[in-house]
């Protein structure tokens, strides 16, 4: 074996085949099942794209409405995951709590351990559906605020907005919240649903895929960029500090959060609709001063080092804008990102492979035990 054959990070090996989604760095794309995921945020709601990313074909109306009636269905908190929330700690991260709360979903579910594809559907549609409840309640219950039920009158994201703040926003936040969603909904073989599909990969339950998801999903090089991103914005404070905190951040080999990513290298195919959609938020809350550090820093990322942002770099202001305090940024992701992962982890329970790469030893040549 030679250094060549070491593949660190897996960077650039192509695992497996997937139907999920096409990332394409060379044509700056992404596709959702074959749809441009631009075209999903501009027409769609994320109930729709749900629904595509798991059977393979958007509803008809009909399909539609029997979707939504199943979400409704399950939207409030189960009293078993409410105690559970209860129990932990608001000194403990959000993600650290939705992560107990999907183990203790799964401990509650006497199916937990059925595999097969109809019963890993009706556990994917219970998660989508509990998640919103789930990040609500705990951004409430940290504010000292009581749990707001949620409403069956109302669309995914207009329920999802009402059970954290208690009211909903105007439309444009709405419009905003869904076409986040939407995006982050679903990526290929990323670290966390690659996590997910291993996981999968030893014929383990799907929640265990999720929790595991959660887990890496929280590492601030994936998801938890985006609340990094906000971090970031509070340290800098205004825009005419930004290239000097930059130079300093480069000089010291910081990572700059939200910037880079692993596939694009010429920029994330899903940042100029999120940037628009934070164009119309910071227009709604009259917020001009945090574009203008959004956009002083990008500009100093592009010149000093030619490294563009990735989807949690606006993900994360506009998360601020709508009122959701920053560590809850993460636990948004995975309420969108639940969708991608159980479709592959459904994918790869249909054409398993045990996933188990080799390592090139280089500890110490082999000895043994004196008498
Ligand atoms: C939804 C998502 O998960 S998107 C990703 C979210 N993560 C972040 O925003 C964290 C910040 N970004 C990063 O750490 C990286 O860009 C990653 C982890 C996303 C991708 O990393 P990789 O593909 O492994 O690229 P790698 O780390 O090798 O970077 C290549 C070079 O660019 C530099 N670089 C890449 N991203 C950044 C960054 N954000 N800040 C500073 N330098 C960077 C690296 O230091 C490296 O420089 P070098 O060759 O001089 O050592
Ligand atoms: O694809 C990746 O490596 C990370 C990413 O952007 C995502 O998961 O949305």
């Amino acid at each position: 074996m030679t250094e060549s054959d070491i593949k660190k990070g897996l960077a650039g090996v192509v695992v497996d085949y997937t139907a999920v989604s096409k990332v394409n760095p060379e044509t700056n794309s992404l596709l959702y099942r074959g749809y441009p995921v631009q075209e999903l945020a501009a027409n769609c709601s994320f109930e729709q794209v749900a629904y595509l990313l798991w059977h393979g074909e958007l509803p008809t109306d009909a399909e539609l409405a029997a979707f939504v009636d199943v979400e409704r269905g399950q939207r409030a908190l189960d009293d078993n995951v409410r105690a559970v929330i209860d129990l932990t700690p608001k000194t403990a991260h959000p993600m650290d709590v939705l992560r107990t709360a999907v183990s203790a979903i799964g401990a509650n579910d006497p199916d937990a351990d059925v595999a097969t594809e109809e019963s890993n559907l009706n556990k994917a549609a219970r998660l989508y559906a509990q998640l919103p409840a789930i990040v609500a309640y705990d951004q409430r219950r940290r504010r000292g605020e009581d749990l707001v039920p949620p409403r069956d009158d109302l669309g995914y994201s207009e329920n999802f907005l009402w059970m954290t703040f208690g009211e909903v926003p105007a439309s444009v936040v709405v419009d905003a919240f869904t076409v986040s969603m939407i995006l982050y909904a679903e990526h290929s073989f990323n670290a966390s649903t690659f996590t997910a599909r291993v996981i999968t990969s030893t014929l383990s339950d799907l929640y265990s895929a999720v929790v595991g998801g959660v887990g890496a999903l929280k590492g601030p090089l994936h998801g938890g960029a985006n609340e990094a991103v906000m971090h970031t914005f509070d340290e800098i404070g205004t825009a005419d500090k930004a290239e000097a905190w930059l130079e300093d951040a480069l000089a010291t080999k910081r990572k700059i959060m939200g910037f880079g990513h692993r596939v694009y290298k010429n920029g994330d195919s899903r940042v100029p609709t999120m940037k628009a959609a934070l164009d119309t938020l910071v227009e709604h809350y009259d917020r001009p001063e945090m574009l203008e550090l959004y956009e002083t820093l990008e500009g100093a990322m592009g010149s000093r080092k030619n490294i563009k942002p990735n989807l949690d770099y606006p993900s994360g202001p506009a998360y601020n804008l709508m009122g959701f305090d920053t560590p809850t940024f993460t636990p948004l992701f995975v309420a969108s990102r639940i969708v991608g992962w159980t479709a592959h982890i459904m994918e790869q329970a249909a054409s398993n492979a045990l996933i188990r790469p080799l390592s090139a030893y280089n500890g110490p040549d082999e000895r043994h035990l004196t008498e």
